[in-house]
This record gives structure tokens, sequence and C-alpha cells, in this order.
């Protein structure tokens, strides 16, 4: 059964929220005064669209309906989640929860999206103090993994729990923030970089576009991979991170920080600060900004994802959560039809400068989609790994129709011909029914030792003669064999 999610607060948190939640199949039901909320929240999503499905290698599932509601008490009904992401004002947040609990479910989950509440302030006199928890999300909500749980001895273990699985279920990283404090783990570092920052601005030292380049150029990669300590054990060389301490720690007795003291917002800093970032960013809109993020994130979290480490392990593991079912085996397909060997969204970083899908990417998937067939027949990874593979001998695509970020491809398969150590397979790639684009392979199975073309396994030959004989009846598709032709 689909779930429902209620979003009270739809600006530019609540917004990634419903994104997120729609996107994985739920539906969701927004509370929000603002008249603009709908329009806003409409452009959120028109952006999670073109970045989100595709940082998967599976299919999402359909995405869920998206309703907006005049009344909060009928936003929360049929919710088993509801995520409030009001402006970060107590009084407001409490009056919104006790709104709320007098409609929703008692067994929902009451998320605060709270940058720095902690959550015993939150459950302050409420009506079910149990049913509210911090879940601290990170912008993009869509895009990036971490939810900060902070739960107090209110919340049961078994509510915490669920929390965590729903979370999961819709690709988060929930991290488990075991003792409360203002700004929860993370925002207390952002606010010691911001003073920091702030500090530097006003003292002349830098401008915001140095600071800028003092991150990106440097230990801002650095911390999106491996974060604060793990890099510093590296730092520290083989002595690792005793050798770190003893090297750096006395310069935690130099001026190395004016961590204590806050520099005030007087309106000169604030005019400085915001000249400074409109020439360094003012030639682009936000919504322009949110997509080159977008962008850079996506590129990111797949190289990651390519790692397995990091942000794209847990990447990695929601796509696992998704993939049963999403391609048929040998047993489920219908083998007398093109075989589905591909599914997915065509990610942010396979489009290049003329919109549109690379060339380079459509071999790419029709890469994978040989991968998926010689899966099916039995050419697996433990098969690969007593010795047997295939190479392939020659490739041809013929490029028929765009396809660009976000866009939901298949490939559907036909065995030409499958003999011996021969297999000649000709790929079809769609979106809905547009054929976007055929790929034609012809491979040699090899053993893997002597790296020379070798008969493959009786299970392989078997297989490959199912298929065939059950795509006998199939016509030669159109353009396989073509080659380019002289000019006249
Ligand atoms: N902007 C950020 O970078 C982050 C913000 N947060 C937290 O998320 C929460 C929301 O922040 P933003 O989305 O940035 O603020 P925002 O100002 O973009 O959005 C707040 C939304 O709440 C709506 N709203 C106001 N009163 C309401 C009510 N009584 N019921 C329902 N909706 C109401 C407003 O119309 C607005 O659309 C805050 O608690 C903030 O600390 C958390 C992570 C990052
Ligand atoms: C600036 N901020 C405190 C609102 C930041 C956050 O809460 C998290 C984020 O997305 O940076």
């Amino acid at each position: 059964m689909t779930k429902t999610a209620a979003i009270i607060g739809g600006g530019v948190i609540g917004g990634g929220w419903a994104a997120r939640f729609l996107l994985n199949g739920w539906d969701v039901r927004v509370f929000d005064p603002d008249p603009e909320a709908e329009r806003k929240i409409g452009e959120v999503l028109d952006n999670a669209r073109r970045s989100l499905p595709g940082l998967s290698d599976v299919l999402l599932p359909s995405e869920g309906a998206l309703t907006f509601h005049d009344d909060l008490t009928d936003a929360v009904q049929g919710a088993i989640w509801i995520q409030e992401s009001v402006p970060e004002r107590l009084d407001l947040k409490l009056k919104v929860y006790k709104s709320l609990q007098e409609a929703c479910n008692p067994e929902a989950i009451i998320g605060s999206s709270t940058s720095g509440f902690k959550p015993s302030e939150l459950q302050e006199g409420a009506l079910r103090p149990e049913q509210i928890v911090v879940t601290h999300p990170f912008n993009p909500v869509y895009l990036l993994p971490l939810i900060e749980l902070v739960p107090t001895n209110k919340n049961t273990p078994e509510m915490v729990d669920r929390a965590k699985d729903l979370l999961k279920s819709v690709g988060f990283f929930p991290l488990h923030v075991k003792k409360e404090i203002d700004a929860h783990i993370a925002d207390r570092f952002l606010e010691a970089v911001w003073r920091e920052a702030l500090w530097l601005v006003k003292d002349g030292i830098a401008t915001t576009e140095e600071i800028d380049e003092a991150i990106r150029m440097g230990f801002g990669i650095r911390w999106a991979q491996m974060g604060l300590f793990e890099t510093y054990r590296v730092a520290g060389g083989e002595a690792g991170m005793r050798h770190f301490m003893a090297q750096f720690g006395p310069a935690l007795q130099w001026p190395w920080t004016k961590l204590m003291d806050v520099p005030e917002f007087t309106d000169e800093l604030v005019d400085m600060i915001a000249d400074q970032s409109d020439a360094q960013s003012g030639m682009h809109s936000i919504r322009e900004l949110e997509r080159i993020r977008d962008n850079n994130l996506v590129g990111m979290m797949r190289a990651l994802k390519a790692q397995n480490y990091g942000a794209g392990a847990v990447l990695n593991q929601h796509d696992v959560a998704l993939k049963p079912g999403a391609l048929p085996t040998m047993d489920q397909a219908d083998l007398s039809q093109p075989i589905l060997t591909l599914a997915r969204a065509v990610p942010l970083d396979w489009t290049d400068y003329n919109g549109h899908m690379n060339e380079a990417r459509y071999l790419e998937a029709f890469a994978a989609a040989t991968d998926r067939f010689m899966e099916i027949m039995g050419c697996d990874a433990d098969y690969i790994a007593s010795g047997g593979s295939y190479f392939t001998a020659e490739n041809h695509i013929r490029y028929i129709d765009e396809v660009h970020a976000g866009a939901k491809i298949e490939v559907r398969t036909q065995l030409l011909l499958g003999q011996g150590k021969k297999l000649h397979v000709f790929h079809s790639m769609y979106e809905g029914d547009k054929l976007l684009a055929t790929g034609e392979s012809f491979l040699l199975h090899v053993s893997l030792e002597t790296r020379r073309p070798s008969a493959p396994s009786a299970e392989i030959e078997d297989a490959m003669a199912r298929i065939a004989e059950a795509q006998t009846g199939l016509p030669y598709p159109e353009g396989a064999g073509a080659a380019i032709r002289k000019p006249a």
C-alpha cells in the first residue's frame, strides 16, 4: 500500500522532503499558508526529478501523488510520517504540534527539520511528546543522505527503529544522535566554520569568493569522502592519528581560531557580505545555482558510488533495497520477446553541453545491458570468478532520438546468435514507446587464464539455445548489420 507523508511548511526544506518522499513512491500532502508554496514546491520538484532518479542504477518506484491542503488537520490525514519544516521559531513549532496532534494518527512519526532546537524543547507541553523527534536534513534534502535523528528518552526504542527504517526506505542515512545538544552534530561544525568565515570577511582578510575557493579547491572535496578524523589519520602519515595530534596539538594553544568571539551583524558587515556574494555569484539565479549544485553533487556522489564509499555506499544500499524484481531473470522473462536488460533514469552526469545524453553514455547503457544479458545466461560473477567470461569484439550504435536527464529508459535485448564462443546481441533503447537508439554487439567467450577465445560452459550453451529457440519468431531487427554508408 502506498505510504503517505504530510509536509508542514513547504519552503526550501519542506519542498526537498516532499520531493524525496514523492520520488520514492510516497503520496505527499502539503500544508503551507504561503500562496506561492505550490509554485515553489513545483520548482524544487523539477530540479529533483532531473537529479535524484539518475543517482540510482535501478528505477525508483513510480512517483506518488502530491496534494495541497488549506487546512493543517486535513493535511495530516492518513499520514504515517509528518515532517515539520516551519521557520526556526520555537513558539511557532510548538503551536503547530498542538494543532496537528489533535488531528493526526497517534502512531504517526512527527519529525522536525529544526537546525538547532533540542527534541526535549520541541516535546515540551506536547499532547504526545513520544511522537515527536528531530529529523534534521541537509539541503538539498532530495539528494543528500544525512538525517540527524535526535530522540529523547520519551521516544521508545521501537519508535526510533521505525523512524530509522522509514528514513532508510527513502534513501536517507539516519545518524542516531544519542545525546541531545543545541544544533546537533553537523550544524555545530557549520556554525563554527560560518563564524570563522564572517571574521575573515569582516577583518578584510578574505572575500566571500576567496573563502569559497579555500574550501572547494581543497579540504571540501576531502571532507566529502572521508570526513574529518579519517582524513587527519591519513595526514598523520604511517604513525597515524597519534602523530597527527602530537604535531598539531600545540596549535590548539595558538590563536588559530576566534571561535568564542562572534562578529556582530552590523549593517556594514551585512552589506559587505551581500555585495561580495553578489559580485561572486550574482550572474546566476538561485534556481541556476541549485542546478549547478545538483550537477556537481550528483557527479561527486556517483564517483563515491563507484568506490562504494561514504555517501556512495549509502546510495548502493538503497539500490539493493529497490532492486528485487527490477529486472527479470531467465525464468521470469518472456523469452519469446526481447528481454528487459536495463531500466533506469538518465543521471545528470550522463548529459553534455548539448543538454542531452552524451553519445558515450549510450554505450555505457548498452554495455550494462550486455552485462545483464550475460548474467541471465549464467555468465554471472561466480562464473567469471571461475575463469570464463565474454570480451566484446565489435559494437555498432545508431542514435535515433534525444534523451534528457531524469528520463526513464529501458533496454530490451534480442539474441541474434548464441552458439559456441559467439554471442551476437541487438539492444533497443526506449523511453516509453519512443525508440531512442539501437546497439549491436558481437562478443566472444574467452578463458580469463589464456585470454583467448574458448567454449562456454554447457549451462551457458543451453541458456543460449533456449533463448534462441524462443526468439526464432522475432523478425531480424531493422538496423541490425548496418554500417555507416559511404557518402554519395
Ligand atoms: N534552509 C536550510 O538550509 C535548512 C533549514 N532547516 C530547518 O528547516 C526549517 C525550515 O527552514 P526553511 O525551509 O529554510 O525555511 P523557509 O522559510 O524556506 O520555509 C518555511 C515555510 O514554512 C511556512 N510556514 C510558516 N508558518 C507556517 C505554519 N504555521 N504552518 C505551515 N507552514 C508554515 C512558510 O510559508 C514557508 O514556506 C527550519 O526549522 C530550519 O532550521 C534545516 C536544514 C537546512
Ligand atoms: C544554516 N543551517 C543551520 C540552516 C544549515 C542546516 O541546518 C543544514 C544544512 O543544510 O546546511
